[in-house]
C-alpha cells in the first residue's frame, strides 16, 4: 500500500525531528524543448552497467510519491527503456546538529550522476530541514529548470503557454537562515551572492541559446530589494553584454505575474531567470495557466549531478488513493533521458504521454476525467509504439 509507506517513511522523519529539536538553534517540444542539457552543464557521462543498462537512483518520496513512481518504473519497462532504478533512502540524519542526506544515498547519486525523485514533504515550523533544498544543496543543484507548456487537446482558458523557468536554486530567500532577534522579532536572511548568481544567469543565456529561445528576461524585485536582487539584476545586466545574440530585458515580479496570468503569450519566446523564491511561486502559477501541478515537470541541474523531479509536492490531500497525476513525474523523467541523451527513448514514452491526454478518454481527476493512476498509465502503455 503506497500510502501506507508515504507515511511510514515521513514517521521515520517525525522520530528525527524530535532528535533535532532538541539540537537545532531557532537559527536558521514538448519535443527537444525539455532538453536540459545541451548546455555547458556536464554531459552525462554514465556508464552502462554490466546489464547494458544505466543505473538511475530512485527517491520514491512521501504522499504520492510512491503510485506516481510505480506508474513511471511501468511505463519505462513497457517502453524498455536501459535504465535500472537504485532505490534510495533519504532518511535524514544529523550531522553536526544539521540535517544532512545518508551516505549511503550521497554515495549512490554521486556514483549514477542522474537521479528522479518523488516530492519530499516538509514538516512546517518545527522539524528537519526541506529535504529538498537539502538535496539540493548538498549535490550544489545550482540551476531549476521548469519549463511549463499547453497540453495538445487540454483545453485550458490559453492553449499558447510555453515558458520555461530557470530558479536559482542554492540560495536567496531559501537560504533558511533565519533567528530570533528579541521575542517577538524574527529575521529571515536573504542571501545573495555573485558567484551563485553568475553560475544561474550564465546558465539561463546558455540554455536559451540551446533550445532555441532569442530572449531571457530576469524576474525580480530590486526597485525594493534594492542590495539583494539589485546585485542578481546588475550581474544579469553584465552577463547579458556577453551573449549578444540574445536579447535581453527585465520586468518585476509582481508585473510578470500580472501579465502570464492576462496574457501568457508573449512569454513563449522568453526564457525567465530570477531568484529562488520568485522561481518557486511562478512556476506553480504556470502549472495553472495549462491545467495544474499534475503537469509540470523540472529538473535540478548541477555541474555534476542532476535530480529530476516534478514541480508539485506530496499531494498529501490525495495520498494512497490511487487519484494522482503522474504526468508531471513522468515528464520529468522524460527531461532526464534527454539529459543522459537518450532521445529515442524519451520521445517514444513522450508521444505516447500526449497522445493519451490528447484522447481524454483515460484522464486523471485534476484534469477532470474519472481514471485511476493506474487507469491513466495503463492507457499509456497501450499507446506505447
Ligand atoms: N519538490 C518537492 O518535493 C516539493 C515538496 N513539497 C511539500 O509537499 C507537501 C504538500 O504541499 P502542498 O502545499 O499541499 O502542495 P502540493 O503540490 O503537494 O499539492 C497542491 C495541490 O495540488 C494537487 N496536486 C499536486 N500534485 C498533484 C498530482 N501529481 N496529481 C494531482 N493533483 C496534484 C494536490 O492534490 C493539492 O491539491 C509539503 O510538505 C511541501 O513542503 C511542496 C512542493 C515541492
Ligand atoms: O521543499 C519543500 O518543502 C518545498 C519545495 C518547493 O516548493 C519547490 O521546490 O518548488
Ligand atoms: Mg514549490
Amino acid at each position: 500500500m503506497s500510502g501506507v509507506r508515504a507515511i511510514t517513511s515521513f514517521g521515520r522523519r517525525a522520530a528525527f525531528n524530535s532528535r533535532l529539536a532538541v539540537n537545532a538553534p531557532v537559527c536558521f517540444a514538448y519535443a527537444r524543448q525539455y532538453s536540459s542539457v545541451q548546455t555547458r552543464v556536464a554531459q552525462f557521462m554514465g556508464q552502462k552497467n554490466a546489464n547494458g543498462n544505466y543505473t538511475v537512483s530512485f527517491i520514491e518520496g512521501d504522499g504520492i510519491g510512491p503510485e506516481i513512481s510505480k506508474s513511471v518504473k511501468r511505463i519505462f519497462s513497457a517502453a524498455e527503456a536501459p535504465i535500472e532504478w537504485e532505490t534510495v533512502d533519504v532518511t535524514p540524519i544529523l550531522k553536526d546538529g544539521k540535517t544532512a542526506i545518508p551516505d549511503a544515498a550521497i554515495q549512490s547519486i554521486e556514483k549514477n550522476l542522474v537521479a528522479l525523485k518523488g516530492p519530499l514533504a516538509t514538516p512546517i515550523g518545527k522539524g528537519h530541514v526541506s529535504l529538498n533544498l537539502t538535496l539540493r544543496r548538498t549535490f550544489n543543484l545550482f540551476a531549476n529548470v521548469r519549463p511549463c507548456k499547453s497540453i495538445q487537446g487540454y483545453k485550458t482558458p490559453y492553449d499558447n503557454v510555453d515558458t520555461v523557468l530557470i530558479r536559482e536554486n542554492t540560495e536567496g530567500e531559501y537560504s533558511g537562515i533565519e533567528h530570533i532577534v528579541v521575542p517577538g522579532v524574527v529575521q529571515s536572511i536573504k542571501l545573495i551572492t555573485r558567484d551563485a548568481s553568475e553560475r544561474v544567469l550564465k546558465f539561463a543565456f546558455e540554455y536559451a541559446q540551446a533550445i532555441g529561445k532569442k530572449k531571457v528576461r530576469v524576474v525580480h524585485k530590486a526597485t525594493i530589494m534594492k542590495m539583494s536582487d539589485g546585485l542578481f539584476l546588475s550581474i544579469a545586466r553584465e552577463i547579458a553584454k556577453k551573449f549578444p545574440d540574445i536579447e535581453f530585458d527585465e520586468e518585476l515580479l509582481d508585473n510578470a505575474c500580472l501579465k502570464m496570468t492576462t496574457d501568457p503569450a508573449p512569454y513563449a519566446d522568453k526564457v525567465l531567470v530570477m531568484p529562488n523564491l520568485y522561481g518557486d511561486i511562478l512556476s506553480d502559477m504556470c502549472a495553472g495557466l495549462i491545467g495544474g501541478l499534475g503537469l509540470t515537470p523540472s529538473g535540478n541541474i548541477g555541474d555534476k549531478c542532476s535530480i529530476f523531479e516534478a514541480v508539485h509536492g506530496s499531494a498529501p490531500d490525495i495520498a494512497g488513493q490511487d487519484k494522482a497525476n503522474p504526468t508531471a513525474l513522468l515528464l520529468s523523467s522524460i527531461m532526464m533521458l534527454q539529459h543522459m541523451g537518450l532521445y529515442s527513448h524519451a520521445e517514444k514514452i513522450q508521444k505516447a504521454i500526449f497522445q493519451t491526454l490528447a484522447e481524454g478518454k483515460a484522464l486523471t481527476g485534476d484534469l477532470g476525467g474519472k481514471a485511476s493512476t493506474t487507469q491513466y498509465t495503463d492507457a499509456i502503455i497501450s499507446n506505447l509504439q
